[in-house]
């Protein structure tokens, strides 16, 4: 397919479908491949032996559902994304957001430069406010330097840009000082491309400072390669059966004021961002503990931790949410090359860029919190969750086939979803 072709991801009744008509479905929205098809449906295309060249010890491949969130739009374009995920309820709760959003117009996003800091950690200094003063002015040795090692991220428009020291004159191990190099690392992740650079300008840093250089490694706080996605709703989209548009509103801002001011919620509000986050990240063969160890530090920048996103109440009287956190992620280098899945799952939403990617990504973090937020401030989570969870306890309590929706559909309609009960509702049909 013509790549630039608009596609639609309001896809009706998909969630009806059985799986491989899901899969044709998104096959033909999105023109993939056969090959592409088979990668995403789990049909042995990471094979032991390719897991076997990508970590040690391998044994085999442990299996994740990979599903698709619909609805989602995001600067104008209609786009299907691929959820690599073990918890009910997140593709389901992310599309049901997205369908609210498109009809405000969707989700608009932005992101920085995809510039990535790498530290070089030095010690045994006396004079570290001195030694900050030599290591600025061999910037533009340091620089050249680190460049000479990856020539080609040069040749692409990036490379190292531009370097701080940070200066810590008491820790507990005498004076330290901290030179962090800052990368413009295009389409990969980085990691390993800045920590070749930190490693290859530590003599220069020796050199200058008379200090002795320790730990050459990237940070996972990446503040300064940012993501941004904001959404604006009206009241009356908001509205459903049960409750007013403007109850909705009230509930979802008095439930972020709560995680901002309350590290306890804060962390479970950005659990449920992550429930969104996580699951793009793993499907594009992405590292998610950098995206978690990133997220979580930006959310404690200030001295607090807090809310990633925030939610308010613009002049019009809409709800305005935002979210931005750092997104080191990439589409070259690490598993994202190596996974067949990864590949695919980056065809479907024709990715351009490592930025693109993480904008798609924010864009379902704020989707989850708004779903998660919204059902809290109302009904309450177990109604839609334990719902769609009452499939799991069901296979958990031993149903097989058509079995498992009904007795999830008893178990969700007598609002007693345990396996205890889902095991005596087996019995008594057999
Ligand atoms: C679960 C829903 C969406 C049900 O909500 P509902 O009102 O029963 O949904 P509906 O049947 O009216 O359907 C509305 C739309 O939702 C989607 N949808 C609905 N059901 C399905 C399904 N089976 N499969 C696929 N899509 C589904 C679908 O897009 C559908 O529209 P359609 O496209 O069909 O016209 C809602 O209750 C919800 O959003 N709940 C929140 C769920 C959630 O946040 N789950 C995350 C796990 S809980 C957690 O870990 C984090 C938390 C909560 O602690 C974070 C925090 O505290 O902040
Ligand atoms: N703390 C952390 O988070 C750490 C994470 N890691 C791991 O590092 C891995 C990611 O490292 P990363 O450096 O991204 O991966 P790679 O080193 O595998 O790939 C990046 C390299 O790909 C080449 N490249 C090709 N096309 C492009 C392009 N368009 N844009 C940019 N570079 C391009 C570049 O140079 P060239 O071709 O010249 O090599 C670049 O250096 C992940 O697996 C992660 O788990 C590792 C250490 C620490």
């Amino acid at each position: 397919m013509d790549q630039a072709q608009k596609i639609s991801s309001r896809l009706e009744g998909y969630r009806n479908k059985a799986p491989n008509e899901r899969l044709d479905q998104l096959a033909t929205a999105t023109g993939l491949s056969q090959g592409d098809s088979a990668a995403l449906a789990g049909q042995g295309v990471l094979t032991v032996e390719r897991a076997n060249g990508m970590i040690e010890n391998v044994i085999g491949i442990f299996e994740m559902p990979m599903g698709v969130a619909t609805n989602f739009t995001i600067n104008g374009d209609d786009i299907l994304i691929p959820m690599a995920v073990e918890e009910p309820s997140v593709v389901a709760a992310a599309s049901y957001m997205a369908r609210i959003a498109r009809d405000n117009g969707g989700f608009v996003t932005s992101s920085t430069l995809p510039v990535m800091r790498a530290q070089v950690q030095v010690i045994g200094v006396t004079d570290p406010f001195g030694a900050r003063s030599r290591i600025l002015g061999a910037k533009e040795r340091i620089i050249e330097t680190a460049n000479s090692r990856d020539a080609f991220l040069v040749k692409l428009g990036g490379g190292c840009k531009d370097i701080e020291v940070h200066v810590f004159p008491e820790s507990r191990r005498g004076p330290m000082v901290v030179m962090h190099l800052l990368v413009d690392v295009r389409d990969a992740m980085g990691a390993n491309a800045v920590n070749t650079m930190a490693e290859a300008v530590a003599p220069i840093v020796e050199e200058v400072t008379g200090g002795s250089v320790r730990l050459r490694i990237l940070s996972n706080l990446a503040d300064l390669r940012l993501s941004r996605a904001t959404v604006t709703l009206t009241e009356q989209s908001l509205a459903t059966k049960e409750f007013s548009g403007r109850r909705i509103m009230d509930g979802i801002l008095d439930a972020y004021e709560f995680a901002r001011i309350d590290p306890y919620r804060a962390a479970t509000h950005n659990k449920g961002i992550m429930n969104g986050v996580d699951p793009v990240v793993v499907a594009t063969g992405n590292d998610w503990r950098a995206i978690e160890a990133g997220a979580h530090a930006y959310a404690a920048r200030s001295g607090q931790y807090t809310s990633l996103t925030t939610w308010e109440e613009d002049k019009e009287g809409r709800l305005v949410g935002t979210l931005e956190m750092p997104m080191a992620v990439g589409l070259v280098g690490g598993a994202t090359k190596t996974h067949p899945a990864a590949q695919a799952a980056l065809r479907v939403m024709n990715v351009k860029s490592a930025s693109h990617l993480g904008e798609i990504i924010v864009a379902v973090g704020l989707a989850q919190n708004m779903a998660a937020l919204r059902a809290l401030a109302t009904e309450g989570i177990q109604r839609g969750h334990m719902a769609l969870h009452a499939r799991n306890i069901a296979i958990a309590a031993g149903a097989t086939g058509a079995d498992i929706e009904r007795i999830a559909a008893e178990l969700a309609r007598l609002g007693d979803v345990r396996t205890d009960k889902a095991r005596e509702l087996l019995e008594q049909s057999r």
